[in-house]
C-alpha cells in the first residue's frame, strides 16, 4: 500500500490519478484526519495502513502565487522545511522509503556555458546563496533537510502545465495575467511528472533526485507565441520591459527563473517528453474550464 501525503492538492491528486490509472493501491492520509507534522502519529498511520512506501505531496505554495509566502512565513516554513524532515523520520523509524516532492525553483539562470543544473549542482536560490524568495528558501531547506536519506526520491517539479484549464496551470497563468515577464525556464508537464514519480516507485529505479522538467528550456515569448497559434488566438499578450519592472508592479517575491538538465531522468526511461513536443500535444488536446465544468 502507498500512502500520500497531500493527496488531494494540485500535485498530489496527479500523483493519486496515475496510481488509479495503473490500478496501485494508495490511501491519502489528510490533516484534518490526523497530524501528520508529529512524527509519532505519522509513523503510526503508517504502521496501521502498512504503508510500504510514502509520497509527500504536502507543502505550501502560497495563492495565488508564492508572493503569499512572504506573508505567511510560519505555514511556509512548516510545510516546506520542517515538513520533509518528520517524513523522513517518520519512515526511517519504521524502515520505509519515501518520495518527496521538490521544486526546480531552488535554481536561477543556467550555469555558465548555458547547460541547465544537474541533480549535483549545489542550490543557487537558496538562503545559503542568493536573493531568493521565501518559498525558495524553504524548498532548498525542505531538501537539505532529507540529505543523505538513503531510500529516498526527491522529485523536482518546476511550472507545472497540462491540459486543463485552471488557476495553476502555466497556460492558464499566462493567459490570466495582464502583463508578463520574459524568461527562459524548463518546465514540467504534470501528467509527465506524475508518471514519472510513480515508474520510479514501480520500478525501483535507484533513489536520489531526480530533475523531473521535460528536456530543454523554452522563453515565455515561445510559449505565447504557441498559444497564439492554437487556443488563444485573440489574446494580445502583453510584456514587461523587464524584470525590474515586473518586480516593482507585478511581484513581492524575485521569481527563480531557471534551466534544468533533465537527462538523468531520460537515461532512466522516465516519460518526459522533449518540452516543446509536450507543449505543442498538450495545446492540441486542451480543454477550457467551461467545457470541464459542464
Ligand atoms: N504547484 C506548483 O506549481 C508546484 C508545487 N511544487 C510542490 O508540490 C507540493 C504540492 O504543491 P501543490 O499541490 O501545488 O499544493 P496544494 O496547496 O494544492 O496542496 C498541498 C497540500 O499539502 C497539504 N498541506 C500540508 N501542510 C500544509 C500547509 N502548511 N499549508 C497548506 N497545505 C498543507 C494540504 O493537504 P491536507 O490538508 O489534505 O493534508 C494541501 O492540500 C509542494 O511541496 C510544492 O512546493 C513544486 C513545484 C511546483
Ligand atoms: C505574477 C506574475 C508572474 N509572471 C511569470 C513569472 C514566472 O515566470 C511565471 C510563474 O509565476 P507565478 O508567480 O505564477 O508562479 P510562481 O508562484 O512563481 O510559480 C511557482 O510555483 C511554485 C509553487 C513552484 O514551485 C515553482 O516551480 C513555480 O511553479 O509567470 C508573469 O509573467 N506575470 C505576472 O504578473
Amino acid at each position: 500500500m502507498i500512502g500520500i501525503l497531500g493527496g488531494h492538492g494540485f500535485i498530489g491528486s496527479a500523483i493519486a490519478v496515475e496510481l488509479r490509472s495503473q490500478g496501485i493501491p494508495y490511501r491519502v492520509l489528510r490533516r484534518s484526519e490526523r497530524d501528520y507534522y508529529q512524527t509519532d502519529d505519522l509513523s503510526a498511520w503508517l504502521r496501521e495502513n502498512h504503508i510500504e512506501f510514502l509520497i509527500n505531496s504536502a507543502g505550501f505554495t502560497g495563492k495565488p502565487n508564492v508572493d503569499a509566502c512572504e506573508v505567511q512565513k510560519t505555514q511556509c516554513m512548516l510545510g516546506n522545511a520542517v515538513l520533509p524532515g518528520i517524513v523522513r523520520e517518520a519512515c526511517e523509524s519504521i524502515g520505509i522509503p519515501f518520495g518527496h516532492v521538490s521544486s526546480g525553483c531552488i535554481y536561477t539562470g543556467c550555469k555558465l556555458d548555458g547547460s541547465g543544473f544537474t541533480e549535483s549542482d549545489p542550490p543557487n536560490f537558496c538562503f545559503r546563496t542568493n536573493h531568493c524568495s521565501f518559498y525558495s528558501g524553504c524548498k532548498s531547506l525542505g531538501e537539505e533537510i532529507i540529505d543523505g536519506c538513503e531510500s529516498c526520491y526527491v522529485w523536482r517539479l518546476r511550472i507545472p502545465f497540462d491540459e486543463f484549464d485552471g488557476q495553476r496551470n502555466y497556460f492558464s497563468k499566462l493567459m490570466r495575467y495582464s502583463t508578463l515577464l520574459d524568461a527562459t525556464n524548463s518546465l514540467s508537464h504534470l501528467g509527465d511528472f506524475a508518471k514519472s514519480c510513480v515508474i520510479c516507485v514501480v520500478n525501483q529505479l535507484p533513489f536520489g533526485i531526480y530533475n523531473l522538467t521535460n528536456p530543454g528550456s523554452v522563453t515565455t515569448r515561445e510559449v505565447t507565441e504557441m498559444l497564439s497559434q492554437t487556443i488563444a488566438m485573440d489574446h494580445r499578450f502583453r510584456f514587461f520591459a523587464d524584470e525590474v519592472e515586473f518586480m516593482s508592479l507585478a511581484a513581492v517575491a524575485p521569481r527563480s527563473n531557471c534551466i534544468l538538465d533533465a537527462s538523468k531522468a531520460v537515461s532512466h526511461g522516465l516519460p518526459m517528453r522533449p518540452i516543446r513536443d509536450a507543449l505543442q500535444q498538450t495545446l492540441a488536446n486542451w480543454k477550457t474550464e467551461t467545457v470541464l465544468s459542464k
